[in-house]
Order: C-alpha cells, then structure tokens, then sequence
C-alpha cells in the first residue's frame, strides 16, 4: 500500500521526456480477426448452408496503420455469417467478406509466428480469417465455425533511418562517410534516382541500415520530380535523418534561392502535404558543408530558430510554411567530405534516437506515464488493498 502510494506521487514528480509527447508512428498492429459461420443445411431437400465470410487484407498505397488501429483497437473483426438453407433457397448466401485496406509493405503475421502473407503492391491480398464451410450431407448438415486469429500487421522498414533532403544537399556523401556504400556523387542534382541502402557498423558490432533517398524537391507532394516515388519510402524508415546545404539550395535560375532555414522548412513542408503522420518519426537535422566558409554563424541562427518555434513561422514567407514545424531531437553541423568528429558524433546521436525508438515501442517496457495511469485503474478497481 505505502509502496503504492510512493509509487504514485514519486512518478509525478517525474518529467515526461519530450518523446512521450509525440503520439507514435505505428509500424505495427494487432487485430483480433473471425471467419463467419456456416449457414445449417437442410436435412429434409439436401440444402447446403452458405459459406461462412472471410476477413482480408488488400495493398492500398493511402492506407494507413494509424487509421487501422483507431477503428478496430479491442474489438474482433467479423465476417458475416453463411445464410442457412431453408425451404425456399436450398443453397444460402455466403456471408459477407470484410475487407481491410492496409498501407504497401505489410506482412501480416498469425500469432504463432506463421507468415500469412505479405501485401506489396496495389491490389495484393491476403486472407487472414477464413468462413467456416456451410452445412452439407458430409457435415450432417451442420455449418463449421470460421477461422479465429490473432493477427499481426507489421509494416517492413526499407532501412532503420532515411536520409531525406533537397538535391546536391550531400546526402550520397554522406552515405559513403557514414556507411560503406558506394553511390554515385556529382555536383548536379537528380545524381541519385533509386533509393542506394547502406549499413552502419559500430565497434561493438551493432548495424544500422540506412537509406538515401532521392532528392526530395519543392511540389513532390502532387508529383513533381522523383514526386510519391521517393515519399513511399520515407513511411518504411523509423528515424528520418535530414540533411540540409549549409548554402542552400537553388533547383535552377528559374526557382527562388531558398536558404538552409528555408529548404529545411520546405522540407518540413513536404512531407506534411503528403502525409502529416511522417513528422511524427523521430527526427535528426545534419546541416552539411561545414567546411564552407560562413557556416558556423547559420548553423547558429538556425539552431537558434529552433528554440523558438512560433518565430520561425513568423519570419518565415506563407508559401514556405508549414502547419507544425518538426520538433528535431539533434540539429547538428557535418561535413560529409571532410568527415572527421562530426560524422562520429552524428553515428553516436542517430544509435542513440533509434535505442529510445525501441524502448518506445518495446511491450515489455512500462514507461512511468504508463504505469501511474495502470496504477490508478487498479486502485480504482479493485480498491487500495493490495492481495
Ligand atoms: N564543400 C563540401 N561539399 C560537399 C560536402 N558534401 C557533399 N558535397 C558536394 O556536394 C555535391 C553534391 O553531393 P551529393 O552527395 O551527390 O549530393 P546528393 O544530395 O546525393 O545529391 P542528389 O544525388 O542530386 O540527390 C558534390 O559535389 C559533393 O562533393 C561537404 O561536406 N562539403
């Protein structure tokens, strides 16, 4: 009871670290999942109940596991029932399907580890609860139970980390200093067409993949450039790494210079058109070319920008601003050619993001906001006496 009591008012006291704030993005769901019966036959005219509905899941590319899990958390999905067989239709209707549209990239796992299947493209199904057979001379007339599951959604990660950012930014530069890829560099934008995946290797042998992503540019949200191509990816990584030219960017002389600020925001921007979901990953901010003369007093001014939200948005022209500003976990200075401390240091910040990610989202773990209101509900129902 003392115990208890401790317990509460010591977790209080305790400041929720500005992760727990930010709702989660999910990559994983559970769903509890039923066939539907069979219809009865009919003994008398050889009548077959109908078939029991099945509950699957089919590829779309705008679904998401978010919406999944606020429309069927604690509840069991449930196909419709076979119709039985009666004097006037001999053979019921089968029940009715349920369809679950689920993003591109799941594996729908059973509970005991089974693969059911994995859904990749647009259209992909798989069948995760079977309708029991309806009633038939074989079955004595009696319609079976359909399948009851367990099930896991768990959406594959293309890398543990996506490096996003505009064109030239040196995101290809980066990979090779920080992994052991080998992607094409060149002082023109667009060098990189195709994600290029490289691994991180740490000294105790931990691995970290990460991926580089082809150059985000202002508009990809309605498909300008390399467009949804390159976003679909950024749903399949846990932590986003951006990276921005401590010069800015300029696509050609056509389009306005956007400073480091400016391009990081656009990016910001970006991806919120597409799906505002993204911005709730963890994320890092590497501002690159630090070798270039000027860089330290911008890589200041923006790290000051970001201690104060609101003013960035004042500051900031209507067409550049985003609805919610990334709130980055680590803003920090590199240079992806010179290497040295800062990509050492960046290795350190991005294992340390991705150890919390997994703590997180770890069932395992009871995190104090957790267990104060686990608490609270116990006492509540069950009264203070402790058994
Ligand atoms: N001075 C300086 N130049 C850099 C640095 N990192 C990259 N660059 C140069 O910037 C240019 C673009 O680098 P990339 O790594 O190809 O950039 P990217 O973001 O992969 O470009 P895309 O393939 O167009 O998306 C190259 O000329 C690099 O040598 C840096 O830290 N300092």
């Amino acid at each position: 009871m003392v115990l208890i009591f401790r317990t509460l008012f010591a977790v209080k006291e305790l400041k929720k670290p500005r992760s727990y704030l930010r709702s989660k993005f999910i990559d994983s769901v559970r769903l509890h999942v039923k066939g539907g019966t069979g219809g009865t036959g009919l003994p008398k005219f050889g009548g077959l109940g109908g078939q029991g509905g099945c509950v699957y899941c089919v590829g779309k590319e705008d679904a998401n596991l978010r919406n999944i899990m606020g429309k069927f958390r604690g509840k069991t999905i449930t196909a419709g029932h076979g119709e039985d067989s009666r004097k006037t239709k001999i053979v019921g209707t089968p029940g009715a399907d349920v369809k679950l549209e689920v993003p591109l990239g799941i594996t729908v796992y059973r509970d005991d580890g089974k693969v059911l299947g994995s859904i990749d493209k647009e259209d992909d199904t798989v069948i995760i609860a079977r309708g029991g057979p309806g009633g038939t001379p074989e079955t004595n007339f009696l319609g079976h139970f359909g399948q009851v599951h367990h099930i896991r959604l768990d959406l594959k990660l293309i890398a543990d980390i996506g490096l996003v950012g505009f064109p030239n930014a040196g995101k290809s530069s980066l990979l090779k200093a920080i992994s052991r890829a080998k992607p094409k560099i060149a002082n023109y934008p667009f060098t990189t067409i195709k994600p290029n995946k490289g691994i991180i290797f740490y000294e105790d042998l931990r691995q970290i993949s990460i991926a580089d992503l082809p150059g985000l540019i202002e508009g990809a949200h309605v498909n300008v450039g390399l467009g949804h191509s390159f976003l679909k990816h950024v749903e399949r990584t846990k932590l986003l790494l951006f990276i921005a030219d401590v010069q800015g960017f300029q696509l050609n002389p056509k389009y306005p210079i956007r400073s480091c600020l400016e391009t990081i925001l656009l990016l910001n921007k970006e991806l919120e058109l597409y799906d505002d979901e993204l911005l709730q990953k963890p994320a890092v901010l590497a501002v690159n070319k630090m070798d270039l003369p000027g860089s330290e007093e911008i890589l200041k001014n923006i790290k000051e920008a970001y201690r104060d939200v609101k003013t960035i948005l004042q500051n900031v022209p209507e067409d550049l601003r985003p609805n919610k500003v990334i709130a980055f976990e680590d803003i920090i200075g590199i240079s992806a050619l010179k290497r040295g401390e800062s990509i050492a240091e960046l290795k350190n910040i991005l294992r340390k993001r991705l150890d919390e990610y997994a703590d997180e989202n770890d069932p395992n773990i009871v995190h104090p906001s957790k267990f104060l209101q686990q608490t609270r509900a116990m006492i509540r129902e069950r009264g203070s006496k402790v058994t």
